[in-house]
This record gives C-alpha cells, sequence and structure tokens, in this order.
C-alpha cells in the first residue's frame, strides 16, 4: 500500500517553554480533500508550517508525500501548492509577472490551465500588485497553486477574503484537483465550505486532536436532530412519552425538538407518528453541530 501523501503520528512543535501542538496525528489520504478545523490559536498553522518544513517538529513522525520535510524540504516544497491566508507579493509587479515568477521558481506551470483559472476567477492580470485588494492578492496565489503541476495543495484559510461568487470558483477548482487525482488539505473557519467540499476532517483544539474521520460517519456517530410540529396536541404528554426513550428535548410553541443517537431514530419516529404529527423533520449533525460540541465556551 502506498504511503498516504500526508502522515504525521505524535507531532509535538513548542516555541519556548510553550507547546503549541501536542502529539498530533494527521493522515490525509491520496486525492482526499480534507478538512482541518479547529478555533484560533489551536495549532493548525503551526502544523502546516511543519509540513512545509518552515518549522522542525520536537518530536513525531512526518512524512509528507513519502518524505520528510524537515530534511527533504525542497523535494517536498516542489510537489507542494501552498496558499496561506495572508498573501504576500511583490508590490511592484503586475499579477502576470507574478504568476510568471512562481512558475520560473517552481519550474513548472500549466499555461492553459492558469488563462483559464485566472478568467474563472476574474483577475485582472495586467494591473500591478499593488493596487490590488486582499481578495485579488489571494486570487494571485490561488491561480498558481491550482496551475501548478502539484501533487498537494496545502490551503490555510484560502478564502477569507473572497467574495461569494469566487467562493464557488474556488470550490469549484478543489473539485478539479480532486478529480485529476490531487490531495487537498483545507484549513478553513467557514463551516459551510468545507462540509461542502470535504471528504474528511480532522478537528483540533489547544494543540490536540478532538476528532477526525470521514464526514459521512461522523454524521452517523453524532446526534441528528428531530423536530415535529404538534397543531392542536398536547405537545408536553408527546414529549413527556419522548423522554421515557431517555432523550430530553424541549417544547416550543407546539413544537418537539430533541437530539436523538441514530439508533433511537426509529422509535422516536414511531412516537411521533403514533401522536399524529402531520410535520416531522430528521436533520443529520451537520458539521457546524460536530464542530460545536467540542468548543462551546462556558460562560465566565
Ligand atoms: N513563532 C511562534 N512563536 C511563539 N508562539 C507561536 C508561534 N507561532 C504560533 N505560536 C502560538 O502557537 C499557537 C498555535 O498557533 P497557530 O497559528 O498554529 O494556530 P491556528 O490554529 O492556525 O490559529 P488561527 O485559526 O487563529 O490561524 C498559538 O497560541 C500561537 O500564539
Amino acid at each position: 500500500m502506498t504511503e498516504p501523501p500526508i502522515d504525521v503520528s505524535g507531532l509535538v512543535k513548542r516555541f519556548g517553554g510553550y507547546t503549541a501542538v501536542g502529539g498530533l496525528d494527521l493522515r490525509v489520504g491520496p486525492a482526499e480533500v480534507h478538512g482541518f478545523l479547529g478555533p484560533n490559536g489551536a495549532g493548525k498553522s503551526t502544523t502546516i508550517r511543519v509540513l512545509l518544513g518552515l518549522h522542525h517538529a520536537d518530536a513525531g513522525r512526518v512524512r509528507v508525500l513519502g518524505r520528510d520535510p524537515a530534511r527533504q524540504a525542497a523535494e517536498v516544497t516542489r510537489r507542494i501548492s501552498y496558499v496561506p491566508g495572508e498573501v504576500t507579493l511583490w508590490p511592484n509587479l503586475t499579477g502576470q509577472e507574478i504568476l510568471d515568477a512562481f512558475a520560473g521558481l517552481r519550474g513548472s506551470r500549466d499555461k492553459a490551465a492558469e488563462k483559464r483559472l485566472a478568467g474563472a476567477f476574474a483577475l485582472d492580470t495586467g494591473r500591478l500588485v499593488r493596487t490590488y485588494s486582499k481578495g485579488n492578492r489571494q486570487k494571485v496565489a490561488l491561480v498558481a497553486a491550482f496551475a501548478a503541476r502539484t501533487d498537494l495543495l496545502i490551503l490555510d484559510e484560502p478564502t477569507s477574503g473572497l467574495d461569494p461568487l469566487m467562493e464557488e470558483v474556488f470550490q469549484g477548482a478543489v473539485r478539479d484537483a480532486a478529480a485529476a487525482g490531487r490531495t487537498v488539505l483545507l484549513s478553513s473557519h467557514i463551516l459551510g465550505e468545507v462540509e461542502d467540499l470535504c471528504d474528511a476532517v480532522t478537528i483540533i483544539k489547544d494543540g490536540h486532536l478532538v476528532e477526525s474521520g470521514q464526514l459521512s460517519d461522523m454524521r452517523h456517530l453524532a446526534a441528528s436532530v428531530v423536530t415535529a410540529h404538534l397543531p392542536g396536541r398536547d405537545a408536553a404528554t408527546v414529549m413527556a412519552r419522548l423522554r421515557q426513550t431517555g432523550l430530553t428535548g424541549e417544547t416550543t410553541a407546539g413544537t418537539v425538538r430533541l437530539a436523538v443517537p441514530r439508533d433511537l431514530v426509529p422509535a422516536v419516529l414511531a412516537i411521533l407518528a403514533d401522536a399524529d404529527a402531520p410535520d416531522i423533520t430528521c436533520t443529520p449533525a451537520s458539521l457546524e453541530d460536530l464542530f460545536l460540541r467540542h468548543y462551546v465556551v462556558a460562560p465566565r
């Protein structure tokens, strides 16, 4: 079996006495679009910098495209496209000159793809970079990243400056990259984006793994939300019956709502059907539900 494009186990990275990443595992399979999530300061960018060979791990095993980025940074980074959240470019070059410079440094690019991507992102490559907005600078980096002939894209909050129309273009480019067999690690705070794009996610907090796996499996393990509207019925009595299954829920204005583990969904739906509820919805856990259950901050 070939090694996964990203294979990290027990990664530790300290800054002085502060442990930014404390024993993290991260595995990303070939042609997978993998979401990398966590609140501010969780250690995502630090991990990414280790993957790129910019930081050296204090402990753990790190393999990117089968190599150790700390020892073989040049070989590894040649095969990676990296887009940071804050793109800094030479201000006195035009967008096209920047794209040419990136391609020159890398030694390869798909010129037709670059032209197509610049068009799709509505990027005027003839303008000087110093006249570009944050979003336009990000577009330059994204066009260069997707047009490069690389095997792995590492995108660290790449769309924070893009408008919704451009978000669509970005998502199309990620899907095309994965369809072409490229692997994508996407760090993002935009949960909808991750939910739309990613096959698998890794959620971290305080430099530690809290959850990782295929999004579909994680949804199955989490509770679904069942809501039933009970016009003209005694919602409190129905809720009392529902509570006999061991679940808790809330009743508001004749509507019951409760989080239901997968194995109890049939029993709950049977009780609601028995109560003649005309309007029942059962929604699988969203990525936001999965994410928030790890990050509910207690009020001070
Ligand atoms: N060079 C550094 N020196 C000292 N501390 C650092 C350094 N880089 C990061 N840190 C600290 O390590 C922790 C993890 O930071 P990191 O940037 O990896 O988080 P993140 O998950 O990417 O956050 P965000 O979502 O805000 O970008 C933070 O507490 C940060 O202050």
